[in-house]
């Protein structure tokens, strides 16, 4: 039977390019949001490349795709990384879309207590012109576009960007490895004007926050362990601190929902009705 639940935020973290800082962005933001006090959950829907066991320094030995088989419990499944804060390790998007049904959901309903006051679910997902991770976009309530100024990475975004404004008119950005404020806002300007003409006005395009270049960034990540937390007053830090105080700005908690509309359920049924 359903309870009342949080309504979760679902919001997809995409990029153009592979290597851009999406999953260390990911796993960081995660962490600040659930020391923030919201309850927050990180799916990895990075189809092919699920890495967020490794950011976070963790092994997983079941993941999604065996819940939707029937092979274990979700909460077998969902890693507690700290408090407030649960991973939901992925496989290959692929074949997770071959369970995507109706029996499935409703398994995912009856055994998704773990994960239905989930304030916040964060979901990791592949270079957003893949048709599987355009499910996960269009299903999400926000999607963030992350790139760097390496002009290659600009145009992947922007063909991410094109392909999702297709059917969604809102995307936001990050641009990672900057080196300065002032580069992001003129990468941004630029980026934002081609799609104003060939796009459309009326695609809302907004640039979330940006984050420094730092070898602090690198050195934590090749040590497992989080830039956040190594170096809690490092410009990348703060820059991030403000991006998750600009996504807390945006949700009103105080919304309740059927257990169906909440967590990894509420995401699954969605994704269930992009079919
Ligand atoms: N702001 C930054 N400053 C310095 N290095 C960074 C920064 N952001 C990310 N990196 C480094 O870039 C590399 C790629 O990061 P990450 O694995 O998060 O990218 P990704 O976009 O998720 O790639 P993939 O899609 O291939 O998994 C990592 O080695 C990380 O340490």
């Amino acid at each position: 039977m359903s309870r009342p639940a949080k309504r979760t935020r679902f919001i997809a973290v995409t990029s153009g390019k592979g290597g851009v800082g999406k999953s260390t962005i990911t796993s960081n933001l995660a962490l600040l949001l659930s020391i923030s006090g919201l309850k927050v959950a990180v799916f990895d829907a990075d189809i092919g490349l699920a890495n967020l066991d490794v950011m976070f320094n963790v092994t997983a030995k079941h993941n999604i795709l065996h819940v939707l088989k029937g092979e274990a419990a979700l909460k077998d499944v969902v890693i507690p990384i700290r408090k407030n804060l649960l991973l939901i390790p992925g496989e290959s998007g692929e074949e997770i879309f071959r369970y995507c049904d109706a029996e499935m959901f409703e398994r995912l309903i009856g055994d998704a207590g773990v994960l239905d006051d989930i304030d916040i679910m964060l979901i990791d997902t592949g270079a957003g012109i893949g048709e599987h991770t355009q499910l996960f976009l269009q299903s999400a309530d926000d999607v963030i576009v992350v790139t760097v100024p390496d002009p290659a990475a600009i145009t992947d975004a922007y063909a991410t960007i094109k392909v999702t404004a297709r059917r969604r008119k809102d995307i936001k950005m990050i641009l990672n490895q900057v080196h300065s404020p002032k580069e992001a806002h003129n990468i941004f300007a630029k980026i934002s004007s081609v799609a104003n003409t060939h796009i459309g006005p009326d695609l809302r395009l907004e640039l979330l926050g940006e984050m420094t270049r730092d070898d602090k960034v690198a050195y934590a990540v090749k040590r497992r362990s989080s830039f956040v937390r190594e170096f809690p007053t490092a410009r990348p830090t703060r820059e991030l601190q403000a991006i998750a105080q600009n996504i807390m700005a945006d949700i009103d908690r105080s919304v309740t929902v059927q257990a169906s509309e909440s967590g990894i359920a509420g995401l699954f049924k969605r994704l269930l009705e992009q079919f």
